[in-house]
């Protein structure tokens, strides 16, 4: 018999919305807090210390130093080819380093009471301005041991972003990484409330213009080293002030993907309810105080931040690694984060498996005939075999031992999160690497709202409620989505919803209801098993000229299925039959699809403006379109190419890589209209 993941309460649902629906092992009771009585985030450190107190818990890799190397780079000018030579520079890392959990204990109550010892009180803000590290995470945890509030900035934030973050939490102390030091010396006029800056760097340095900008910051504000504050907080001990459950833990900022980063007020109860609903239904399938996770996401994105959390409290060890060291080949004289770490568990958006997905099977189509249908054979058997719960695990010996080597050999399973996954790309890493389970999360919801179970090998959805929450779908009319049609809104509530946006009153309320629904925006739909589908999200779903709603985050993921592509931004509105779309391509690989499929060009330049090029993307993603049976409605009648691959730097992506949708059209403003014009329609 089918398992059901959740369970409909007796008595509820109306007219306009669905039945609430519950974990199914949670129906009674939701889950508001991590055991024993954990309510804080500073709490679940303290747990790891009382119950494995010698165990490793943090890891990091320092960097001893950097190889420059020349790389040939072939380039077809003027139809002949030609050789240029490029620098590339890559990090030597050492081993991972561990720090137990006492160790962490004691370094973040030093940190604290350092902080204490600067003036800095409880409920003063922190803000961390800094990538993904040991350090960041130890930052947090000395603010917390002493009730302060810790405030995210994503490290590829720009100046204004970050002055925005800095003046409206009212931020005591900037954290930041040596690296980062310019952006604050070039602001520093602008910012209002900072008193003290503290920086950590890497083992081997600094890069240059650091030092210069270190001693401008030190003309206005007081400058420590980490390792300074800690010293302080030895010489100056303090009482640890640990939080209350009801307390504010964290100001994070949304991603972004609809515009305006939001100041989300997350409390620590809200973090450790989702831990604690984690942990009800994960703890099986994990062995505590040996598993590792690798943790290299964005912490200042709620995904990262929570499973770290998660992990912390309940004894898998994370190692941190960062996307520029991640693999083999990106680091020399040692192993890439992956291979060095060897991960039971890890966790990406699906930015990054599509990139994964692309070098397996570039790998795969470059071999031959044989050993191609073995692989795309044997991808389907294993899910096949899964999902009617049959011994498969043999096949990895057989066909998947290189692709499951190359992140380590140990991944027990692996989470995809924050946009809709790719089927596909989630079938292929269920074969070749290990089961990849998808979650679905909300800053303003401390992070999880629903997950599938590593042991779901079903496709397309989102898995069951978390037990720290309940979930509703609402009405939306004016897109024909009706809860009579098991169809609507997601709506959820429980301890882990945010207690508002910071400054910003209105939109709170416009957000969640008085009666403490938080009303998510996304399309939800429940399968038979009780497992949530998300359609789309209410901003994206675009009316045509017919009449329907087309849902372009959907769409995406399906052609997202070309291997041509490698992002894509639907494009549609009520003047079109049909969407268009503006289509990403690597300029380091486009010379190679146009050599693949027979199209003639002088200069790589002109590739993406090739109008055979463009047809021949075009035809393929039309393809796509059939395959994945689409309507008329929702295949693309145009595209434009733009051959600057999209990412955080450039502001085409979120920091947590999603589209940006607005800034993706604005760069491409000229390509649209032209498209427009083929498409027949008139210019706004
Ligand atoms: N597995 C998933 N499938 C589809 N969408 C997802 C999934 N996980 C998360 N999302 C989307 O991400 C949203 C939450 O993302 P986040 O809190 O980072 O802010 P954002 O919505 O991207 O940014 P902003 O609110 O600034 O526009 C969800 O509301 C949902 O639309």
């Amino acid at each position: 018999m089918a398992v059901v993941y959740s369970k409909a309460l007796p008595q509820s649902g109306g007219a306009n919305e669905t039945p609430t629906r519950r974990f199914h092992t949670s129906t009674e009771k939701i889950i508001d807090q991590a055991n024993p009585d954990i309510t804080n985030i500073y709490a679940a450190l303290l747990y790891g210390q009382q119950t494995r107190p010698d165990n490793p818990v943090l890891g990091k890799r320092d960097v001893l130093g950097t190889v420059t190397e020349d790389k040939q780079v072939q380039h077809k000018v003027n139809g002949k080819m030609e050789t240029v030579t490029k620098q590339w520079s890559y990090f030597k890392l050492s081993e991972y380093k561990w720090m137990t959990y006492s160790q962490a204990v004691d370094y973040t109550t030093n940190l604290g009471a350092g902080f204490r010892s600067m003036g800095v009180k409880a409920k003063n803000r922190v803000l961390i301005y800094a990538p993904t590290s040991r350090e960041w995470q130890l930052c947090a945890f000395g603010a917390f041991s002493q009730s302060m509030q810790v405030v995210t900035a994503y490290d590829t934030l720009g100046e204004s972003g970050l002055l925005h973050a800095m003046n409206q939490a009212k931020v005591e102390v900037a954290f930041l990484k040596a690296d980062q030091m310019p952006i604050l010396a070039r602001i520093m006029d602008q910012i209002e409330t900072v008193k003290h800056v503290v920086y950590y760097q890497d083992l081997y340095g600094m890069p240059d213009g650091c030092k210069e900008a270190i001693d401008k910051v030190k003309t206005k504000y007081a400058v420590y080293t980490m390792e300074e504050v800690h010293e302080l907080g030895v010489k100056n001990p303090v009482e640890r002030q640990i939080p209350e459950g009801q307390d504010i833990a964290l100001v994070m900022y949304t991603s972004g993907s609809t515009g305006k980063p939001k100041g989300v007020l997350i409390g620590h109860q809200g973090v450790m309810a989702v831990a604690g609903g984690i942990h009800l239904f994960i703890a099986p399938y994990i062995e505590h105080g040996h598993d590792i996770i690798l943790s290299y996401l964005p912490l200042s994105h709620v995904l990262a931040f929570f499973v770290d959390v998660y992990c912390i409290y309940s004894g898998i060890r994370v190692g941190y690694g960062t996307p520029r060291t991640l693999t083999d080949d990106s680091v020399r004289e040692c192993q890439g984060d992956i291979k060095e770490l060897r991960p039971m568990v890890m966790m990406g958006v699906p930015q990054v498996w599509n990139t994964i997905r692309a070098g397996m099977l570039k790998q795969v189509n470059n071999s031959s005939w044989l050993v191609r249908k073995l692989f795309y054979n044997a991808v389907e058997l294993k899910n096949v075999l899964r999902s009617h719960n049959l011994p498969h695990n043999f096949m990895d010996n057989i066909v998947f031992k290189k692709t499951r080597e190359a992140t380590g050999g140990r991944l027990k399973f692996i989470i995809t999160g924050g946009a809709p996954i790719n089927r596909n790309v989630q079938k292929l890493m269920n074969a070749a690497l290990c089961p990849m389970i998808q979650g679905f999360g909300m800053t303003e919801a401390s992070g999880l709202l629903s997950v599938q179970l590593p042991d779901d090998s079903t496709f397309n959805n989102v898995g069951a409620p978390c037990p720290s929450v309940e979930m509703k779908l609402v009405d939306v009319p004016e897109a024909k989505y009706f809860a009579k049609d098991g169809k609507g809104e997601i709506w959820v509530r429980g301890p882990s919803i945010f207690k508002g946006y910071l400054d910003n009153d209105e939109l709170t309320r416009e957000t969640v209801t008085e009666d403490g629904w938080l009303k998510t925006g996304d399309i939800g739909q429940w399968t038979d098993q009780g497992q949530l589908t998300i359609i789309d999200r209410k901003k994206n779903l675009v009316k045509l000229v017919s009449g329907e709603y087309i849902a372009l985050e959907a769409l995406e993921s399906t052609y997202k299925n070309s291997l041509y592509i490698h992002n894509i931004c639907v494009v549609a509105d009520s003047r079109m039959a049909q969407p268009c779309a503006i289509v990403n391509i690597d300029d380091n690989q486009i010379a190679q699809m146009a050599d693949n499929a027979g199209i003639d060009y002088n200069n790589p330049s002109e590739i993406a403006t090739s109008q055979d090029f463009i047809k021949a993307v075009l035809a393929d993603l039309q393809h796509v379109a059939r395959e994945n049976n689409l309507t008329k409605q929702e295949t693309l009648a145009a595209i434009r190419i733009d051959a600057e691959l999209w990412s955080p730097e450039n502001d085409r992506l979120t920091p947590a890589m999603k589209l940006k949708r607005t800034d993706i059209c604005d760069y491409n403003q000229d390509k649209l209209e032209d498209m427009y014009r083929q498409m027949g329609l008139d210019q706004e």
